[in-house]
């Protein structure tokens, strides 16, 4: 089988900008809310989403930050090497705050789980949403939903999403990887 390119170019940003609008409908001029990108991945879809939203609402505050889960993912123990996490930086009060998280890739959805465990250190949100670029349909392992969603994918276990993006990777692409070994 060979990689399947699933969204990349003009038709990404548009991708982007609709999520933009959606999260616009429902938090207005952003007042009560924040974005948290989950490292390592989620943290370039969140500073994107960030930078439109302040491009759309020049006088909006947009405060975004990133949230590391290493040591709250339920297989951090069966690692055969030590763990280096990455760095949390959420320099704003999340308690009573409309959180909205933001991944590339929704899967199994343990990723979530984690983030969620490791968001309660920072405080009580008010109510918590799930942004994800990519929901990989049919393959949670618990019951995780996200309220947007860029793009829904139909794949199996043994193929992967693989998310690039322009500032770091050189351009804006998502790919249907096939047959990745574990
Ligand atoms: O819904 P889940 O099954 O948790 O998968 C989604 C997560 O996996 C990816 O990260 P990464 O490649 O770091 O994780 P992986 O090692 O699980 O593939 C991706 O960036 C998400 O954070
Ligand atoms: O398809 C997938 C699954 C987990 N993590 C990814 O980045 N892609």
């Amino acid at each position: 089988m060979q990689n399947l390119t699933l969204l990349d170019g003009q038709k990404f940003q548009i991708t982007i900008q609709r999520l933009c609008r959606q999260l616009i409908e429902n938090h207005n001029d952003f007042s009560g809310s924040v974005l948290i990108g989950i490292q390592p991945r989620g943290i370039y879809l969140a500073k994107r989403v960030a930078d439109e939203l302040r491009k759309i609402l020049p006088d909006s505050n947009i405060q975004q930050g990133d949230l590391d889960i290493t040591f709250y993912r339920d297989d951090f123990r069966r690692q055969g090497s030590p763990l280096v996490p990455n760095q949390t930086k959420i320099d704003f009060i999340i308690e009573g705050k409309k959180v909205i998280m933001m991944d590339d890739v929704l899967w199994t959805g343990r990723t979530i789980r984690a983030a969620m465990d490791a968001m309660q250190a920072f405080g009580r949100p008010e109510k918590v949403e799930l942004l994800a670029l990519v929901d990989r349909r049919y393959s949670r392992h618990i019951p995780v939903s996200a309220d947007y969603v860029g793009i829904e994918v139909d794949s199996i276990a043994s193929q992967k999403v693989v998310v690039s993006w322009k500032e770091t990777d050189g351009e804006d692409r998502i790919v249907l990887v096939s047959e990745v070994k574990e």
